[in-house]
């Protein structure tokens, strides 16, 4: 049995988006990897599933990491789907309902208020979220932050300078997180200018991370390293993030279609 896919991604983290509004898909954490796999399946960071929305959503999202596991949000496939569908849409999502609209540079995303409170995002105790009391080898002190999925960012000297393959991975699993966490590490380059790297949970190193952009904002505003609208660049490209009256967060950046694809369920049986 056949089945069309897409290929698209948000500044090179990139995504199977498979379109399940005419037929539902069933998804499972083995055929999520499976399908993601770059070696012996299509390949992803992410599995991107639209479904029919209900009351005042236009489509659902579901998000499914490489590694099989299903997650609340995902910044950079917010983006996305505007432009998959050619028009602005309320998407809902595990993390609630996101205003999604087309923009000259891709798309605008609102998404939404972040948590802040340690058993919010989750950690295994109580805790300072603003700078937490624990560290990993030269990563000390990050500020938690959830955008419907939980982020921590650290600020460090250079980005580029961090074993990060080796420290995000090890931070990704410690037993403080007890959903595990996505991993940022940010410096700053300019006024309400930032340069970070993200350490995907479920994922590994992707080119960027749109949730963990978000965070990051959120964490550089509160440790009043910017204020304000704020440039991020990422190893894929630059996001632009700013927060509006009610406290949401606003994110703007590229969403690319790349391919349509045909593949058969039974090759990733
Ligand atoms: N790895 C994330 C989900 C994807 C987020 C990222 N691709 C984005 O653009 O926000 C998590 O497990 O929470």
């Amino acid at each position: 049995m056949t089945f069309s896919f897409h290929k698209m991604h948000g500044l090179g983290n990139d995504f199977i988006v498979l379109d399940a509004r005419k037929n539902p898909i069933q998804m499972n954490p083995a055929l999520a990897q499976a399908l993601s796999n770059r070696h012996t399946g299509i390949g992803c960071d992410q599995l991107i599933i639209i479904g029919n929305g209900k009351n005042q959503a236009d489509v659902s999202m579901e998000i499914w990491n490489a590694d099989g596991s299903e997650v609340e949000a995902c910044g950079n496939a917010t983006r996305c789907v505007p432009v998959f569908l050619g028009r602005d849409v309320i998407i809902s999502t595990a993390a609630g309902l996101l205003d999604a609209r087309l923009s000259d540079e891709g798309a605008c995303v609102d998404m939404g208020r972040p948590r802040l409170s340690w058993d919010e995002i989750p950690l295994a105790y109580a805790m300072d979220t603003l700078s937490m009391p624990v560290a990993w080898e030269d990563l000390k002190e990050p500020t938690a932050v959830n955008m419907g999925n939980p982020h921590v960012v650290f600020v460090v000297d250079d980005v580029d300078a961090v074993d990060f393959g080796r420290l995000g991975n090890i931070i990704e699993h410690d037993q403080l997180f007890p959903e595990r966490i996505n991993v940022n590490i940010v410096m700053v380059t300019g006024k309400n200018h930032l340069k970070m790297r993200t350490w995907e949970r479920g994922a590994g190193l992707t080119r960027a991370c749109g949730t963990g952009a978000c965070a990051t904002f959120v964490a550089a505003k509160r440790r009043r390293l910017i204020s304000g609208k704020t440039q991020i660049d990422l190893p894929g490209g630059r996001l632009v993030l700013d927060e509006n009256s009610e406290g949401h967060i606003i994110m703007r950046g590229p969403a690319t279609y790349v391919f349509k694809g045909e593949a058969d369920w039974a090759s990733f049986s």
